[in-house]
């Protein structure tokens, strides 16, 4: 599968698309095969015509993303197909560990030339992305802490330039630099967003696959090739989203990595234990378990 195919019925403007499948043609012959084979034939799948589409368009105009979705709704793989195709590389930095100024910005060390010591600064993330004019992801930026969000806002704004607390030096973004943040926001227990850093991004919504694309993606993406099974897991996907919606079920529940790994294990095994190992047992609460081990009987039984 080549990614190129799904773009020749684009409704992106011309000369943008233009630019964008030249660059992703000068691509394919300079990477890899490894990058090629992680990029090229394991892309994001958009859910509908917009999500793809939409947030090129944003990053094409030089607009900050922010993906909101779901647990393993495919934000990271979404990041990573858009750099592949605008042909930057991405720097990743995760709010969720206990990211502090050093993580994102860089830090100073003591490097030996020669028999001398001198103090060196190495590179964080931003840094890096800002100075190269690559781009920036950053996961789950609403759990950033209140002391990092200055930071963070400072690189989002207009003027691309953050001071580094470290050295001094006011750094300035160098042409192409974007940034990428994604939150995970499933039907219910959102973690708020500071409403400055949120209105620093343009939203692109991040739902699950289903139907007939999530069947595509587990056909091409899983060990497992009965179709008839592949069809009974994608209608589980559809039952567990709705009990998600009604709040039976919490998200990571409808999880797309935790079928992959669903249906890569009933490749194998049986249906009912694989449901189990890679969906039941991941939750917290025994009901839920419960919940989802019957539902799949009612598919897989
Ligand atoms: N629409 C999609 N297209 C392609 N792959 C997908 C899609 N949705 C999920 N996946 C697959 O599911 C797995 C999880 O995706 P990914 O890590 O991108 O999710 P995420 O939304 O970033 O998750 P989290 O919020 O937990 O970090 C990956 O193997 C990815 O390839």
């Amino acid at each position: 599968m080549i990614v190129t195919d799904r773009w020749s019925d684009s409704k992106l403007p011309a000369p943008l698309l233009k630019q964008i499948l030249e660059k992703r043609e000068f691509l394919r012959h300079s990477l890899d095969a490894e990058s090629l084979a992680l990029i090229g034939e394991d892309a994001y799948q958009s859910p509908d015509d917009h999500v793809l589409e939409d947030a090129i368009v944003a990053l094409a105009l030089g607009k900050n993303v922010l993906l909101k979705g779901p647990t393993g709704s495919g934000k990271t793989r979404l990041a990573e197909t858009l750099s592949y195709l605008f042909g930057y590389p991405l720097h990743s930095v995760n709010c969720s560990v206990d990211l502090d100024a050093e993580g994102l910005i860089g830090f100073k060390t003591l490097e030996v030339l020669q028999g001398q010591s001198q103090v060196k600064f190495v590179d964080g993330p931003i840094v890096k992305a800002m100075t190269r004019g690559h781009w920036l992801y950053i996961d789950e930026v609403n759990m950033a802490k209140p002391e990092t969000l200055p930071l963070i806002n400072g690189v989002l704004d207009h003027r691309r330039t953050i001071t580094n607390p470290f050295t001094g030096e006011v750094i300035r973004a160098k042409e192409g630099f974007r940034v990428i943040a994604a939150v995970n926001i499933g039907y219910v227990g959102t973690v708020p967003m500071n409403e400055a850093l949120k209105n620093r991004f343009v939203v692109v919504d991040v739902p699950y696959l289903a139907g007939d694309k999530l069947l595509q993606l587990l056909k091409e993406r899983s060990h497992l090739s009965a179709d008839d099974q592949l069809r009974r897991f994608v209608r589980l996907a559809a039952e567990l989203q709705e009990q998600i919606r009604s709040g039976q079920l919490s998200d990571e529940a409808a999880s797309v990595r935790a079928l992959l790994d669903a249906c890569d294990l009933a490749a194998y095994m049986a249906p009912l234990r694989a449901v189990r190992r890679a969906i039941a047992d991941k939750l917290d609460d025994e009901r839920e378990q419960a919940l989802v081990n019957n539902l799949a009987e009612t598919y897989f039984g």
